[in-house]
C-alpha cells in the first residue's frame, strides 16, 4: 500500500464515525442516498417523519437529510420538532426536496435547515455539500478538544473539570452515591525547576499526570490539570473502591517514577501531596464547599510533611 493510499484509508476510517440519517418516504431516494454515502459514512434510512424523530433522538446522528413532501407529517413540520429537542436541535438538517420555489427554499432555511437541495439532484453536488457540513462539524469537534485539553500533560483542563464535575455531582446525588473530590499537588516543584530546569519540570508534570491518571482511571475516576502543578480529580465511591487505598496508590505510583529531587524538603524523589473529601451529596450540598474542604486538606498536608494524604469524610450537612 502506498503512503497516499494509506492516508485515504485513514481519512475514511475517521469519516466512518459520522452518521447520516436520511428521511424520505420514497425507497428509491433512500437507496440512492445510501449508495452515495455508505462508503464513507454510516447511513441510517427511514421512511416517515414520525419514525425519523424517534430515530434521531435515539442515535443522535451527525447530519439529517430530509425530504419535505411526505404523507402525514412533512419535512417542514419535522424540522420544527427537531429544533425543539435539546438533544438534537444542534444537528444540521439539509432538505432534499422536489419543491422548487424560492418561497419554499426560504421557508426551509428560515426554519433552521443549513442547506436546501432540489430534486432531481446531482450526486456530486449532494456529496460535496454534505461533506462541507461534516467538515464544519469535524472542525468544531477539534476546537472543542483543544479548548478542553492541556497540551503539556494531555489531561483535560480546568474548563473541562468545571463541566464534568457538575455532571458527576448530579449523577452522585441522583444515584445516591458517594463521591470523592481531591487535589494532588507536586511537592517543592519550584525548587525542582530551579535545580533541574523548566524543561525537565515539564517532563515531570507529564509523568506525574500519567501516573495519577492510570490509577484513577482504573477506579472509574478522572483527573484534570487545573493549575501549574495542581491536579483536581474525582472518584466514585462504591463497595469495590477503598478510597484511602486508592489515594495511597496514587502517592506510591508517583514514587515509583523514581525521579530524583535532591532539593526537595519532602522526599529525595518527586512526590505529591493529596487533599481529598468524600461526601454523599444531596441537592442541599454545595459542590464548591466540598472542593474547598479538599483544598483545606491539601493545605494541611503542605503545612506538615508534604508527600502524604489528608482525607476527610463529610456528611451532607458538611460536618466532618
Ligand atoms: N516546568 C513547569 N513548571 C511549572 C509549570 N506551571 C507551573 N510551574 C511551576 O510550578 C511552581 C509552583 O511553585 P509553588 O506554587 O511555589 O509550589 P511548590 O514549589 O511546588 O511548593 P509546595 O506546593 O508548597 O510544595 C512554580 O515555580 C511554577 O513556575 C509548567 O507548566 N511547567
Amino acid at each position: 500500500m502506498t503512503q497516499g493510499q494509506d492516508k485515504v484509508g485513514q481519512r475514511r476510517a475517521v469519516d466512518k464515525h459520522f452518521t447520516i440519517l436520511c428521511i424520505d418516504d420514497e425507497s428509491v431516494n433512500l437507496k440512492i442516498l445510501a449508495s452515495i454515502f455508505k462508503e464513507h459514512y454510516k447511513v441510517v434510512a427511514c421512511k416517515s417523519a414520525h419514525q425519523g424523530l424517534k430515530i434521531a433522538l435515539d442515535i443522535i446522528p451527525d447530519l439529517i437529510l430530509l425530504d419535505v413532501l411526505m404523507p402525514e407529517e412533512n419535512g417542514f413540520e419535522l424540522i420544527q420538532s427537531i429544533k425543539q429537542e435539546d438533544k438534537i436541535k444542534h444537528i444540521p438538517v439539509i432538505f432534499i426536496t422536489g419543491l422548487q420555489s424560492a418561497e419554499d427554499e426560504e421557508k426551509g432555511l428560515t426554519l433552521g435547515a443549513c442547506d436546501y437541495i432540489q430534486k432531481p439532484f446531482n450526486y456530486g453536488i449532494v456529496r460535496a455539500r454534505v461533506n462541507t457540513h461534516l467538515e464544519i462539524i469535524r472542525q468544531r469537534e477539534l476546537l472543542e478538544r483543544f479548548a478542553n485539553f492541556d497540551s503539556l500533560t494531555e489531561l483535560p483542563n480546568r474548563r473541562k473539570w468545571e463541566k464534568d464535575i457538575k455532571e458527576q455531582w448530579i449523577f452522585a446525588i441522583e444515584a445516591k452515591q458517594g463521591i470523592v473530590i481531591g487535589i494532588a499537588d507536586v511537592d517543592c516543584f519550584k525548587l525542582y525547576n530551579d535545580t533541574y530546569g523548566h524543561q525537565m519540570g515539564d517532563i515531570v508534570l507529564r509523568k506525574v499526570a500519567n501516573a495519577l491518571r492510570r490509577v484513577l482511571y482504573e477506579y472509574h475516576g478522572d483527573i484534570y490539570r487545573c493549575g501549574g502543578e495542581e491536579f483536581y480529580f474525582y472518584l466514585p465511591v462504591n463497595k469495590k473502591n477503598n478510597i484511602q487505598t486508592i489515594l495511597a496508590e496514587c502517592i506510591e505510583q508517583v514514587h515509583l517514577l523514581n525521579i530524583q529531587h535532591s532539593t526537595s524538603i519532602a522526599c529525595s524523589q518527586i512526590s505529591v501531596s493529596i487533599g481529598a473529601a468524600q461526601i454523599s451529596p444531596t441537592y442541599n450540598t454545595a459542590l464548591e464547599s466540598v472542593i474547598k474542604k479538599a483544598d483545606d486538606k491539601l493545605y494541611q498536608v503542605k503545612n506538615s510533611t508534604r508527600n502524604a494524604i489528608a482525607f476527610t469524610e463529610i456528611t451532607s450537612d458538611m460536618t466532618e
